[in-house]
């Protein structure tokens, strides 16, 4: 489980150790590795921590090879650790690109292969990419959006060459979930998205960090034995929302919330 130490993770890893799972939690702040592991062990649970950047392709190789030392194996892979920072397309520098790419995209493929490689290809496994509400773009992250994309397709090839190696491997797209990675971003863009974007999608609330993680252990698990290169949305219907918006609603706060070109110079900065 990459990421293991906040938010969707941290509620993954404890489902997964509440159903007898040896858990392995990837991330880079330690003190969160190891609060999540103890917290783990005194339910009564397995876990052990790996300090690990997605994006250190050694170390990573490491991993994977300490944890198959430690548990006898790798039957699932999270790759969940990701996100990137608001921005507009134009003002996004190469180095940003390429940062939030390697973030969302290149760390998830090294751990893929690795595990493949180190594991997975002589026994199976299943395999989940999370990416995020991506469907008709993804406005303001307009580099994850790319690697999110990137990640989906990603998935969907190695499904389709994994699967004589008894690999299913599936993408899991959450949509706005109240979790501790939302709670990274300034309180402007989170007043934002609760007051302009949620109250426009379907559902009108934020997901939950549980409702994530049972798609994410019904997707390792034998219940989507006959589910591969595939994505679940749990997202509240927020595309169809979305559409809804671009078709022309007549809300123009939600409208210009998503085009800056349409909207009045006031509202400049407000997300
Ligand atoms: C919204 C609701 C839905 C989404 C929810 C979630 O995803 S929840 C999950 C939420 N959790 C998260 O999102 C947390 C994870 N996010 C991150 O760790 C970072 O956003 C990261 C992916 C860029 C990685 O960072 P890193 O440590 O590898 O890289 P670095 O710091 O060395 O930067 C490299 C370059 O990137 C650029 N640049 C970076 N930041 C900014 C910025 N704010 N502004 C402008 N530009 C920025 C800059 O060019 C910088 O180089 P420079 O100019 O400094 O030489
Ligand atoms: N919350 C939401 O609304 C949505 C979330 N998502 C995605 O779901 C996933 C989980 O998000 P959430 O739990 O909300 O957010 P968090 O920020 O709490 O979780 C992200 C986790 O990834 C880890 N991480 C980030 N970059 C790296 C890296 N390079 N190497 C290793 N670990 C890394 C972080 O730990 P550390 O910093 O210690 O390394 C952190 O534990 C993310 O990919 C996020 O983008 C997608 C759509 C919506």
């Amino acid at each position: 489980m990459t990421g293991g130490g906040s938010g969707i993770g941290r509620c993954t890893a404890h489902e997964l150790a509440d159903l007898g799972a040896n858990v392995a939690i990837i991330g880079r702040k330690q003190e969160r590795l190891d609060n999540v592991t103890a917290e783990i062990r005194d339910d009564g649970g397995t876990a052990a921590s790996f300090n690990c950047d997605i994006r250190d392709e050694e170390r990573v190789k490491e991993v994977v090879a300490e944890v198959v030392e430690r548990f006898g194996g790798i039957h699932g892979l999270v790759n969940n650790a990701g996100g990137q920072y608001k921005s507009p397309l134009e003002e996004i520098s190469t180095k940003g690109f390429e940062a939030v790419v390697r973030n969302n995209l290149t760390g998830g493929f090294i751990f893929m292969r690795e595990v493949f490689n180190g594991y997975m290809k002589e026994h199976g496994g299943s395999i989940v990419n999370i990416i995020a509400d991506i469907w008709h773009g993804w406005p303001g992250f307009a580099h994850s959006g790319a690697a999110r994309g990137g990640m989906l397709t990603l998935s969907e090839s190695a499904a389709g060459e994994w699967a004589e190696y008894g690999i299913r491997v599936n993408a899991l797209a959450p949509g706005s979930i109240a979790s501790s990675g939302l709670d990274t971003y300034p309180e402007h863009q989170r007043s934002y998205i609760r007051n302009s974007v949620i109250p426009r999608q379907p559902l009108r609330r934020f997901g939950t960090e549980s409702e994530i993680s049972a798609g994410i252990v019904f997707l390792l698990s034998p219940a989507a034995a006959f589910v591969t290169g595939t994505c679940l949305r749990i997202d509240g219907a927020a595309p169809n929302g979305r559409r809804w918006v671009l078709n022309g609603s007549n809300n123009n706060e939600a409208y210009n919330g998503f085009h800056r070109a349409q909207r009045p110079k006031i509202l400049e900065g407000t997300d």
